[in-house]
């Protein structure tokens, strides 16, 4: 079954009074990111998104989340066209985005609190989801006095609180050292083969990409449509030595062979626009 459809979803950006962007070696004054995305996305399953640099991933994810209305076609979950915000979904961004006058414990309970969940229940489900990021102890520490990676598992612990039938992850552990990104990754998969949730995830790593996926979609230059979608069929639960297989080398030859030409066209396009600038 499929928990979310993209359908035939083109989005065009109006830039502000004298801004402009060069299209086919013409000034324009509207920005095409989107043209033409078809995308299902099953119940469950683990989807990461990579594509060139500004060629609409943070867009998609804004629509599918309800916060982007696409130009035309639509985003469904379950069903039901998505035209705002919608409690079933959570977001996490690359920067953590917490409360910072909210302790650890605060910032899990407060989408709890805004869902009216009593006190009680909310604290012991908080709790729950700190701990499965090992931050048991660290409840009452703010953003502040918690590091990069933490702050990050707060984030995450925060937005699967509610049992999010949909995740959506925009470059979540780009700001972070590698080896905290390892250990994260290898977290996030460990969590998510118990809750199961339907996640979509943007990033520019290959490597992460494949190793968190059930499925990778590579997205065009700009304006972007999917121009291949790849099963990966690496056993789970995974554990990061897989990286070092003949099979993992295999994905990143082919996802790299995918989006080459798709980055090369990107790069022409900005060198245009600075050319352009200029
Ligand atoms: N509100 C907006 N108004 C005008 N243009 C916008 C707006 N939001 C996004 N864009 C443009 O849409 C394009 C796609 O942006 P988006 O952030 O989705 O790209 P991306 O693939 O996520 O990029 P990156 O990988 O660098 O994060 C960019 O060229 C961006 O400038």
């Amino acid at each position: 079954m499929n928990r979310i459809a993209i359908s035939d979803v083109r989005k065009t950006f109006q830039l502000k009074p004298g801004q402009s962007v060069v299209i086919d070696g013409h000034a324009s004054d509207r920005i095409p990111v989107l043209s033409g995305v078809d995308l299902d996305i099953r119940k469950g399953e683990f989807i990461t998104l990579v594509g060139p640099s500004g060629s609409g991933k943070s867009v998609l994810l804004d629509i599918i989340a309800g916060l982007t209305e696409p130009s035309s076609g639509f985003a469904a979950i379950d069903g039901h066209k998505v035209t705002r915000p919608h409690q079933e979904t959570a977001y996490v961004f690359q920067q953590y985005a917490l409360f910072p006058w909210r302790t650890a414990l605060q910032n899990v309970e407060y989408p709890l609190e805004v869902r009216g969940v009593g006190r009680a229940a909310r604290r012991v489900k908080a709790q729950h989801f700190l701990s499965l990021f090992g931050l048991t102890g660290f409840e009452d520490r703010y953003p502040s006095q918690l590091s990069g990676g933490m702050q990050q598992r707060v984030a995450i612990a925060r937005a699967l609180s509610t049992d999010p039938e949909v995740l959506l992850m925009d470059e979540p552990f780009a700001a972070l050292d590698a080896q905290t990104r390892d250990i994260l990754q290898s977290e996030l998969l460990r969590i998510w083969e118990q809750i199961k949730t339907t996640v979509v995830f943007v990033t520019h790593s290959i490597d992460e990409a494949i190793f968190l996926a059930d499925r990778i979609v590579v997205m065009t230059a700009r304006p972007a449509r999917v121009k291949e979608s790849i099963d990966v069929d690496l056993p789970r639960p995974r554990d990061i030595e897989i990286r070092n297989s003949a099979a993992f080398n295999a994905y990143r030859a082919r996802v790299w062979d995918a989006l080459r030409e798709e980055v090369r066209k990107a790069q022409q396009d900005w060198a245009l626009a600075s050319a352009y600038n200029a």
